[in-house]
């Protein structure tokens, strides 16, 4: 099959590029008075401006057509249809389905998907509403009043950020921790001040095999029995998210504690489903269902907007453009709101796990640049960290700015409110990046000659503003699904299967392998290579075992 750089398509970007590269935003918008109106679009609540790329509507349209060249409305339609567009895996890739509303309709592989989904659902909702009416207790007969969610990467990143997200919402008196790291440090000091007598542990694996969460769970069943001394104790505070049944018993949980989901949905897709029961029981399963609302409508548009309309596409396209005809290295994901501060963290394995690949679909290796790297801290703490990179530095960095119209909380400050400030930020720096500041303009503001050029802000710098009435359930979920979809796009254009992890495996297996080599009893015979080797015997000897 041929590579999409081979195709028209491509080239007619490329030469596009070469055209439009040495024009600045200044120009763009002093020749096009209509652009900010025009080149802004509105998905569920979501707004976004972007008009300060460095993109015309012919870039738009080029774009658009590389995206019919690669097949991206038929790719679409297969994702949502259920077929195995996982192909490495053989899977559908149906996280679409977690939030269709009880009346639509799916059957996938002879299964009617949808019965499936809220049979989960109402399952957490009942459970969720036990634990939080208190009717489910401890051991002791206490209600709960923590919920640890044991899971990583996928089984933790989506539930912790969507907590955090959303912890003005909890509201019966239930606070949810998450556990992620074998690093002893992170179970120690997560437990350290809990109260096992109301402290209810979510153990949150797809595959109830991953070393960490098992490790961590071990840990956490150990010390519950230790303090309230009866293993029967374990029934009543251990409940499980998982696909594979067999391994939660193995791990001695009751299934019917169990909370399924399937093959079909990605671990970095999972939390609009049983992965996000922590988030549930903090929420309640009404404000769980807006969030599945808030996602539906974003698939809903993703899956029938033109696409020159469409807020996924126009955003995963220009991450194409940025990536593979400026050569940007990464993206900058900047959320005004300290809510989201585990939002870039979040973005990291959602799209760096699905597009850092560097084969196709079909096996054959990619050509152009693949995986934008994603990265970003709330606004405006960034703004004193790492913004002047953005504003000065050599590199080209294409930034999301995410804000919100109204807070869940204000403080008055002088003539405007706190929130008002941090909005005024938000815009003040698009504003810097893309328009910048002249040397004629600073030395005029009488600036010594020596140090102007110290000071010249060059602009030209792309930035996407998502500007949201406010963080609800809903518009979280929209805001999730907005880039999922983008990676999908994105994916779909590289030709790359987005939905599988091969990358991870040989980690973990090595990391098995090499674990009896620092504890055995006597010095091991091999080690991978020399370098790990010499390290081997450096940490034995540094712990005091022979080496
Ligand atoms: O939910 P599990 O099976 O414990 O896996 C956790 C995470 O590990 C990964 O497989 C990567 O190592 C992720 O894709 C996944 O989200």
């Amino acid at each position: 099959m041929a590579d999409i750089t081979e195709s028209s398509e491509w080239s007619a970007l490329a030469e596009h590029h070469t055209t439009l590269a040495g024009t600045h935003l200044r120009e763009l918008f002093s020749a096009d008075a209509g652009r900010a109106e025009r080149m802004a679009v509105d998905a569920g609540d979501l707004h976004l401006d972007y008009s300060k790329h460095r993109a015309t509507d012919e870039t738009i349209r080029l774009l658009v057509a590389l995206a019919g060249r690669a097949g991206l409305r038929e790719r679409i339609d297969a994702m949502f249809a259920g077929e195995h567009i996982n192909v490495s895996e053989d899977r559908a890739v149906l996280h679409t389905a977690l939030r269709l509303p009880r009346d639509a309709r799916l059957n996938v592989d002879g299964q009617d998907v949808v019965a499936d989904v809220h049979a989960v659902l109402d399952k957490m909702a009942d459970f969720a509403g036990r634990v939080r009416s208190g009717e489910w207790t401890g051991f002791t007969g206490k209600p709960i009043r923590t919920v640890v969610n044991i899971g990583i990467g996928g089984s933790d990143l989506g539930p912790a950020m969507a907590y955090e997200a959303l912890s003005d919402y909890a509201d019966a008196g239930i606070t949810a921790r998450f556990v992620s790291n074998v690093d002893p440090a992170d179970i120690s000091g997560t437990l350290r001040d809990l109260d096992p007598e109301q402290t209810l542990f979510i153990v949150a694996s797809k595959t109830f095999g991953t070393l960490e969460t098992l490790t961590n769970a071990k840990v956490a069943r150990a010390w519950l029995v230790n303090a309230l001394g009866d293993e029967k104790a374990v029934s009543r505070h251990f409940v499980a998210v998982s696909t594979n049944a067999e391994r939660v018993a193995g791990f001695g949980i009751d299934t019917g504690n169990m909370f399924g989901f399937w093959d079909w949905v990605g671990g970095r897709y999972s939390f609009d489903g049983a992965i996000g029961l922590a988030l549930m029981i903090a929420i309640g399963a009404d404000r769980f269902r807006e969030m599945l609302a808030g996602f539906h409508a974003i698939d809903e548009h993703f899956r029938t907007a033109p696409f020159e309309r469409n807020m996924p596409v126009l955003m995963g396209l220009l991450g194409i453009w940025y990536n593979d005809f400026f050569g940007a290295q990464t993206r900058a994901v900047l959320p005004y709101s300290q809510r989201l501060a585990r939002f870039p963290a979040y973005l990291q394995q959602l799209t760096m796990e699905s597009n850092g690949k560097s084969v196709r679909a079909d096996g054959a290796p990619v050509v152009a640049q693949t995986g934008e790297i994603f990265w970003g801290e709330p606004g405006t703490n960034g703004q004193h960290a790492f913004y002047q990179l953005l504003h000065q530095g050599t590199r080209l960095v294409p930034a999301d700015f995410i804000g919100f119209a109204e807070p869940f909380e204000d403080h008055a400050a002088d003539d405007a409110g706190m929130h008002d400030l941090l909005t005024a930020n938000l815009l003040a720096q698009t504003s810097a990046l893309a328009f910048g500041k002249t040397a004629e303009e600073i030395a005029a503001e009488g600036t010594r000659a020596e140090i102007v050029s110290h000071k010249v802000m060059p602009g030209n710098r792309p930035t996407n503003t998502i500007l949201v009435p406010k963080l609800t359930p809903a518009t979280l979920g929209q805001l999730v699904a907005l880039y999922e979809h983008i990676v999908f796009v994105e994916g779909v254009i590289w030709g790359i299967d987005s939905f599988d992890q091969w990358g991870v495996e040989l980690g973990k297996v090595m990391a098995m392998d090499l674990a009896p080599a620092l504890t055995s009893p006597e010095p091991p015979a091999d080690a991978p290579d020399p370098s790990t080797a010499a390290l081997v015997r450096r940490y034995r000897r540094l712990r005091g075992r022979p080496a």
